[in-house]
């Protein structure tokens, strides 16, 4: 079977699903580049609110496909790269659906995320340093925001693996589903909804202000940051719609 990234859209949600079986999900610079494409093709499907990116079990992604990665130069690990910083960028909200190994590059993509949900065989590794390499495509960086520097030193300098459980406890994942793929895709849509629900302009825009108030040392900045945005929120039809049907519930209760 060939190696693809299957990518479905539907109640409002891109599924994306890196589909190599045979390599445990690798990543090569096709698939790396196939992603990228599925991402911004989701991002111009006015009918998308999230992207969810699994891997076809048992594993979530391998990491780079280790003959591309032999053979890699500075383009080359910049393409490998190209797949999960397109997941980084997405101006959607985004869901790792983790339902085994990520590994090396599968780590960069799950923690690319915005959440993660860990199946029971979940397992969050860095991996890089026990092959000889440096981590890469932000892994340092990554790490550290998401679970702290102690944890981003247990992962990246003593190789420390993450089961589903601890990635909860250091951060790295939203919470445990128990069951299978389909248990674990059917939470991702779960956790959607609400975004599937929302305004999708509000709904990019809150995304954009999370990422411009993140590195921000001042509440009041952020307060700065956000007043425009909530603004034009305030004068959208669908606020207008929203506020009318909440009164009347509120009205209607005994
Ligand atoms: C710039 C980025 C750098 C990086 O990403 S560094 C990290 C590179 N990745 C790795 O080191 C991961 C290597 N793979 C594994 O550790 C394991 O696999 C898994 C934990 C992911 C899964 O284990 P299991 O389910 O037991 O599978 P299996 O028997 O080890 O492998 C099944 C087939 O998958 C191929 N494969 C696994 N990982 C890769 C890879 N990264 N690139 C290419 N092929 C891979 C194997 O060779 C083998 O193949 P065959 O069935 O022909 O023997």
């Amino acid at each position: 079977m060939t190696d693809r990234i299957v990518s479905e859209h539907s109640g409002g949600v891109a599924l994306l699903t890196v589909d190599a079986p045979a390599s445990r999900n690798a990543l090569t610079l096709d698939l790396s580049a196939q992603l990228a494409a599925a991402v911004e093709a989701a991002e111009r499907d006015e009918s998308v609110h999230a992207v969810v990116v699994t891997g076809t079990p048992p594993v979530f992604c391998a990491g780079a496909d280790l003959s591309a990665l032999a053979a890699a130069d500075e383009p080359g690990l910049r393409a490998i790269y190209e797949g999960f910083l397109a997941v980084a960028r997405c101006e959607l909200p985004t869901i790792a659906a983790v339902g085994g190994a990520a590994v090396g590059a599968g780590l960069n993509l799950a923690l690319a995320a915005d959440v993660r949900l860990a199946g029971p065989r979940a397992k969050f590794v860095a991996r890089f340093l026990e092959l000889g390499l440096h981590p890469g495509g932000g892994m340092t960086w990554m790490t550290q925001r998401l679970a702290g520097p102690q944890q981003a030193a247990a992962m990246t300098l003593f190789g420390q693996p993450l089961d589903a459980e601890a990635a909860v406890r250091a951060g790295l994942a939203l919470r445990v589903v128990d069951g299978g793929h389909d248990e674990l895709l059917t939470a991702a849509r779960e956790l959607a909804h609400p975004a599937v629900a929302a305004p999708r302009e509000a709904l990019v825009a809150t995304k954009r202000s999370l990422r411009a108030t993140a590195s921000l040392a001042e509440h009041s900045a952020a307060v700065d940051v956000e007043i425009r945005p909530q603004l034009a929120s305030l004068a959208s039809p669908e606020f207008a719609q929203r506020l009318s049907l909440l009164q009347d519930r509120i009205r209607s209760r005994p």
